[in-house]
């Protein structure tokens, strides 16, 4: 696949009345099951596949989905399997298989244990599912979208910033005491460590940040925005409902096909590797074009410093990671 910009333009099935779309869970643990939940009860798919390595365990969730979808007479039809023969046909494919960190963990930390499995899956996913759209959950997930898609040659993105763009506009939301309608914005780069928030989105009543933000600094919302995830999982053992609801938005961005503007990481080359960087772009039934172009400077320079980062760290795991499995 030949991908030279951030845009990608794919056409797939559109959710009307009259066509159906098949999704796929891969992993369906913590914020898989809660993914799952999210996208049947927002009627996104006619059929859901429930795929798990542990015994019963899609099989039991399917049980616990059909009782919820009867109180609300849905029908959408669920299958849990333990078997990947199973996952055929799916239009898009969610990937949540892979561990989650511990607290005090990096996600980067878990880039070899993950990137085995995606290389698994790359291998057995695709010949079943052709042309399926690959959204990649488990982390580092702009990382495992790389791996994946350079083993798989499928078109994968990444949940990249969507998360991080909206703890950002929750932060400002509460601090400032204006409704989060209000506040507009997004963070780019990595998911992690790299994210950048792209300060000339960020907008409160339509005025810019620097205008409003009565005693609440950059400094203090970049922080919030990359500490918190790691707060939530020392608390509460990881992070569900924020991450699967906003990931849910995006199967829903492209299932409608609402062209909504989203920081989720698409797939570019970059020196000899496609990597996956999160820009805001266009989500619908197709992607793109991305805003990359039209941001200043100051911003782009900060997210260019991220790219660079990013693939000096991805190069490093990807060449390590290539001489384990070859052992
Ligand atoms: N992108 C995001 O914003 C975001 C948000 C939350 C979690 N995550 C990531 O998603 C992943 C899962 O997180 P979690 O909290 O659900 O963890 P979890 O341990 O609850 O669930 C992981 C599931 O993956 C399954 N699994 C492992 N290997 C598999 C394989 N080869 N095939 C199929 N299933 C397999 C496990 O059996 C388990 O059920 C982690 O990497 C976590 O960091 C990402
Ligand atoms: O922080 C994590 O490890 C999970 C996820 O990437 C998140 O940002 O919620």
């Amino acid at each position: 696949m030949n991908v030279e910009k951030s845009l990608i333009y794919f056409r797939m099935h559109i959710y009307t009345r009259d066509s159906m779309v098949k999704i796929a869970f891969i992993g369906v643990g913590k914020i898989g099951q809660t993914i799952a939940y999210s996208v049947i009860f927002d009627g996104l798919a006619s059929e859901v596949i429930l795929y798990d390595i542990i015994p019963e365990l899609p099989e039991k969730f399917e049980h616990e989905l059909r009782h919820a979808m009867a109180t609300r007479g849905l029908s959408t039809e669920v299958i849990g399997t333990n078997s990947l023969d199973d996952v055929a046909n799916a239009d898009i494919i969610l990937i949540m298989a892979g561990k989650p960190r511990k607290p005090g963990m990096s996600r980067r930390d878990l880039f070899v244990d993950n990137a085995k499995i995606q290389i698994d899956l790359a291998k057995q996913l695709p010949p079943r599912n052709p042309g399926a759209l690959y959204i990649m959950v488990a982390n580092p997930v702009d990382m495992m979208a790389s791996v994946f898609m350079r083993f798989s040659k499928q078109l994968t993105i990444s949940t990249g910033d969507t998360v991080e763009t909206m703890r950002m506009r929750s932060y400002i939301s509460k601090k400032l005491k204006v409704p989060v309608t209000k506040v507009t914005g997004y963070v780019a780069g990595e998911h992690g460590e790299d994210a950048v928030v792209l300060w000339s989105t960020v907008k409160v009543n339509g005025k810019p940040f620097e205008e409003v933000a009565k005693g609440v600094t950059k400094e203090e919302v970049e922080n919030y925005v990359k500490s918190i995830p790691g707060e939530i999982i020392r608390v509460m053992g990881g992070t569900t409902w924020g991450p699967a609801t906003i990931i849910k938005d995006i199967v829903r961005a492209i299932v409608l096909n609402e062209g909504r503007v989203m920081s989720i990481a698409t797939p570019r080359t970059y020196k000899d590797e496609i990597i996956h960087i999160s820009v805001p772009i266009v989500v619908g039934a197709e992607i793109g074009p991305s805003l990359e172009g039209v941001l200043p400077e100051s911003d782009k320079e900060r997210l260019n410093k991220s790219v660079e980062d990013f693939y000096k760290v991805y190069k490093e795991n990807l060449d390590h990671l290539l001489q384990v499995i070859k052992q």
